[in-house]
């Protein structure tokens, strides 16, 4: 598995965000938690990783093209690129993901990022040690699940290795484990909501 036409660029020493998601739909928390990824952690840029599909969800998303339409759509920003690059190397699990993208891109300090509900369940994720050993992870609130984030097992095993609030900037160059968890002003926006509110297609059956 290699580096391929169409991958975005990145340079050695560039701080990038991954921002892995169904996005089904994309809407304006994930264009929050990016923008907010890009000022609080430092970073130079931030891709969003559209999934094929959370191997933990039973159902699967809706097509994957107009998921990435929607993204683009909800996310137009000259440092964050959608990206569907998962469906391209043939892997759903982050810990894969992370490994060939860290294989691919030698010298880019990457940051896994995610929204509090999924630091609250990193523990059921194959491999998670292995994430948060690949590179740092950046973790942004979300209404309602604050403190089930700060006393997740993930958390709890990982307690020495959380980086203080006001150190956040420097994240994507720390050696790992480390993973920081920011508090913003809490968007309750969510996919779910948009589906059960019919503004976005139902899954396939
Ligand atoms: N409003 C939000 N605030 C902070 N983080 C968010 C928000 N919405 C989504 N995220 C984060 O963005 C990433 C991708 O989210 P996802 O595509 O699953 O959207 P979602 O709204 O959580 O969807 P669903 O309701 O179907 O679970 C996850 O890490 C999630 O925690
Ligand atoms: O690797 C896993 O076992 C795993 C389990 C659950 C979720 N994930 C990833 O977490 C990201 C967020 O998923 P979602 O469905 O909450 O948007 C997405 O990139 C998923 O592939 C990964």
């Amino acid at each position: 598995m290699g580096w391929g036409p169409g991958w975005p660029m990145a340079r050695p020493g560039m701080a990038v965000g991954l921002l892995g998601g169904s996005f089904d739909p994309a809407h304006a928390g994930h264009a929050h938690l990016s923008r907010a990824a890009l000022a609080r952690f430092g970073l130079d840029a931030v891709w969003w990783l559209v999934s094929p599909g959370n191997p933990l969800k039973s159902s699967g998303p809706a097509p994957m093209a107009q998921r990435m339409e929607r993204a683009r759509a909800v996310m137009d920003h000259p440092r964050v690129v959608i990206t569907d690059l998962e469906a391209h190397m043939g892997v759903r699990h982050t810990a894969r993901t992370l490994r060939a993208l860290v294989a691919c891109y030698p010298g880019v300090r990457f940051v896994w990022l995610m929204g509090a509900d999924n630091m609250a369940t990193l523990h059921r994720w194959e491999d998670w040690q292995e994430i948060l050993h690949t590179m740092p992870v950046g973790v942004v609130a979300r209404p309602g699940d604050r403190l089930a984030a700060l006393t997740s097992p993930a958390a709890r095993a990982f307690h020495a290795a959380r980086v203080g609030s006001d150190t956040t900037r420097g994240l994507a160059h720390r050696p790992t484990p480390a993973w920081a968890f920011v508090n913003l002003p809490l968007r309750p926006e969510s996919s779910t909501a948009l589906r059960e509110s019919g503004a976005w297609p139902q899954n396939d059956p």
